[in-house]
């Protein structure tokens, strides 16, 4: 039995990535995924999307939707300031540990809180878990069906305040169209979308940026 795709990556990384260097794992995984094998990480295109939104947005509690690999972990937690918190959940135990190893190779473990599990079984648990009241920024890049029934969750619980800003990647490409209509038309978010292509390929994807009103 091989290898997986996950472990390929994270092999790569820790033989050509500088250890305690986010910055030189975040283009090794970029390098292997644009050469060798493509992968499912946001890519330094919309990647460079979502530094800005972070950078902007200046959060103090980030959530996560969709670790796989750690690679839009790492870009976020790079640009969090001092006591923010970044939680990301992964429900694949296998794809939990790479990234785990990932963020270790980065010197980041310290600064991410992975939480195991379906994002429908962990979102109602966080308040009372991590002690988090809102989430200033979510990012959402997990199973496109699971993008509206989560948003929707994430307002039932009360983790969402006025401000706070949900990223959504592929909303285009493979597309969460259900998701888009809901944003968009509901008067409860301001949303925007900024094309970008899918990541290592030529072919047309965007993120959306929707800031929950209240
Ligand atoms: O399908 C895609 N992403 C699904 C991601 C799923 C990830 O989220 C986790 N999860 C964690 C918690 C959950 O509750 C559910 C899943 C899964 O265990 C996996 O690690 C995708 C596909 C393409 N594509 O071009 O085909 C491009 C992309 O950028 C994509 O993100
Ligand atoms: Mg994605």
């Amino acid at each position: 039995s091989g290898t997986t795709r996950p472990v390929r990556i994270l092999k790569y990384v820790q033989r050509c990535a500088n250890s305690g260097d986010v910055l030189s794992v975040i283009s090794a995984i970029d390098a292997y995924c644009s050469k060798v094998e493509w992968a499912m990480n946001v890519g330094d295109e919309k990647g460079a999307i979502l530094d800005a939104v972070v950078l902007e947005t200046r959060p103090r509690y980030v959530l996560e939707l969709g670790t796989y690999c750690g690679y839009s972990t790492l870009r976020i937690a790079h640009l969090l300031a001092p006591g923010a918190r970044l939680i990301t959940l992964e429900m694949n135990p296998h794809y939990a540990q790479v990234a785990i190893e990932m963020f270790r190779h980065a010197g980041l473990d310290a600064q991410v809180e992975l939480l195991v599990g379906s994002s429908s079984a962990l979102i109602p648990q966080l308040r009372k878990k991590l002690d988090i009241e809102k989430f200033d920024l979510v990012f959402i890049d997990h199973w496109k069906v699971s993008y509206l029934p989560d948003t929707k969750l994430l307002e039932e619980c009360g983790l969402l305040k006025a401000g706070s800003v949900l990223l959504a990647d592929n909303v285009t490409c493979p597309g969460a169209p259900d998701y888009l209509q809901y944003v968009r038309n509901s008067p409860r978010y301001q949303s925007q979308y900024f094309p970008a292509r899918l990541e290592y390929l030529q072919v047309e994807d965007g993120v959306e940026k929707s800031v929950f009103l209240g």
